[in-house]
């Protein structure tokens, strides 16, 4: 484990292990050697990696083009874990350094928070943006170069919210102007990331395990699909429409399906609404009729054609995108809900229920009435449980 790290991660979760550390391991560049930090004080899934040496299996299962794919993948590119709280000074060091080039985050939605009683001195006990302007602040200090950052955390302008708030930190803590302006020169980039990734297949842990030269608790499994659309905020791209981050980390070299783009809306849009907003209307339905996952939803009646209307007939029709394209978008959505090797528990779905609702279903309905339009069935009857139990 003594390889220059080159990327530090906040962030120890499933979605990250499956998706951009399993693209990172995809290159096999020996150059590349990611520290991982776990943001949150739990300790669990480090101690888990650091038994394992950092290695753990991703099994990615599905159909991609019609054709069925099973590929289990070892990823080894996690050279150090630690813990933001109790390992702090060794992310220090991490941050000033010169090889470090690249900050990667996925810390829920509830991770890019800013909180006006932290403070510079107890920072492992703050929020995710206060430790990371402890940690940019210095590496500033030691006059080391600007870094690229990239969240992936599921909101909207995602690098700019992080920017803004680690700006506010340095006017929380009198930070000097100098250091403002080095946090200006880091690129941050806007993100949307696409696979569904369910997590730890308990049911094929043992097959998995049979295949290994390692015992792996940390098995993540995930569907083959993977999209990746970076923005850049203040930047302007190459010739080849890349941007700066492309020289450091080949995104498109990840397996990820990266794009590079000057505006994120319209493919955050398509994805929130019809992704995620059937994901979270399946929970709201399923789970109090005994359902439990996302599978049974799309095969079973009524569900399955609720689920569908819900996509094509009502929420396709209030977003402003060509409608051929959303319609191919949603069925392609279907296809991958469809998957028979993935159990995607409603339940995982259905946690902080009332905010995905607030944030997929409820800005569709809004559209409706906005227009002074009557809302369509499957919707008005989410609309119903919402109102029941949380008055919203
Ligand atoms: N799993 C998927 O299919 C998928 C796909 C795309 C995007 N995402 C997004 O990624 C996020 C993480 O998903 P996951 O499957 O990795 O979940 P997970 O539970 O496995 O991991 C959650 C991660 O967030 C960190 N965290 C939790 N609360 C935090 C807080 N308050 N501050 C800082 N860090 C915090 C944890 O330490 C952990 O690293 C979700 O919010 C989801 O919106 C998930
Ligand atoms: O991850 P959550 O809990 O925010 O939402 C549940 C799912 O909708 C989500 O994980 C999707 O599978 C994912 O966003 C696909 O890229």
């Amino acid at each position: 484990m003594n390889k220059q790290i080159n990327i530090l991660q906040f962030g120890e979760g499933n979605f990250l292990r499956g998706f951009i550390d399993w693209g990172i391991n995809n290159l096999q560049d020996e150059n590349n050697a990611i520290a991982v930090a776990s943001p949150i004080k739990s300790n669990f899934i480090i101690d888990l990696l650091k038994k394992q040496n950092g290695k753990y299996s991703v099994l990615i299962e599905g159909l991609e083009n019609g054709k069925e794919v099973q590929r289990l993948d070892v990823v080894n590119v996690l050279k150090e874990c630690l813990n933001a709280y109790t390992d702090f000074s060794r992310l220090i060091e991490i941050a000033e350094s010169e090889e470090l080039k690249v900050i990667l985050s996925n810390t829920t939605e509830a991770g890019i928070a800013y909180d006006e009683t932290d403070r510079y001195e107890r920072v492992p006990e703050g929020t995710f943006p206060a430790k990371l302007t402890v940690l940019l602040h210095k590496r500033f200090l030691k006059n080391s170069l600007p870094v690229e950052i990239i969240p992936c955390e599921l909101i909207d302008k995602n690098g700019a919210t992080l920017r803004k708030v680690i700006l506010q930190y340095a006017k929380l803590w009198n930070l000097e102007p100098e250091f403002s302006s080095f946090v200006q020169k880091c690129h941050f980039y806007n993100t949307l990331v696409d696979r569904i990734v369910p997590g730890y297949p308990k049911e094929q842990a043992d097959e998995v395990n049979r295949k290994l030269d390692f015992e792996d608790n940390l098995i993540v499994k995930a569907e083959p699909f993977a999209f990746m659309g970076i923005e850049g905020v203040d930047q302007t791209l190459d010739n080849a429409g890349n941007l700066a981050i492309e020289y450091i980390l080949p995104f498109s070299k990840l397996g990820l399906g990266a794009i590079y783009t000057d505006n994120l809306t319209p493919y955050r849009e398509r994805k929130v609404h019809l992704l995620n907003a059937p994901h979270t209307a399946m929970s709201m339905l399923g789970l109090p009729n005994g359902k439990e996952t996302v599978l049974e939803m799309v095969v079973e009646e009524p569900f399955a054609s609720k689920i569908k209307t819900l996509m094509l007939e009502e929420i396709a029709p209030k977003i402003d995108l060509p409608k051929e394209e959303l319609e191919i978008f949603a069925n392609q959505v279907l296809d991958r809900f469809k998957n028979p090797f993935n159990r995607h528990e409603l339940a995982s779905i259905a946690l902080n229920e009332q905010s995905k609702y607030e944030v997929r279903l409820l800005p569709i309905i809004q559209r409706y009435l906005e227009n002074g339009e009557k809302v369509p069935a499957v919707l008005s009857e989410v609309a119903e449980i919402a109102k029941k139990r949380w008055e919203v």
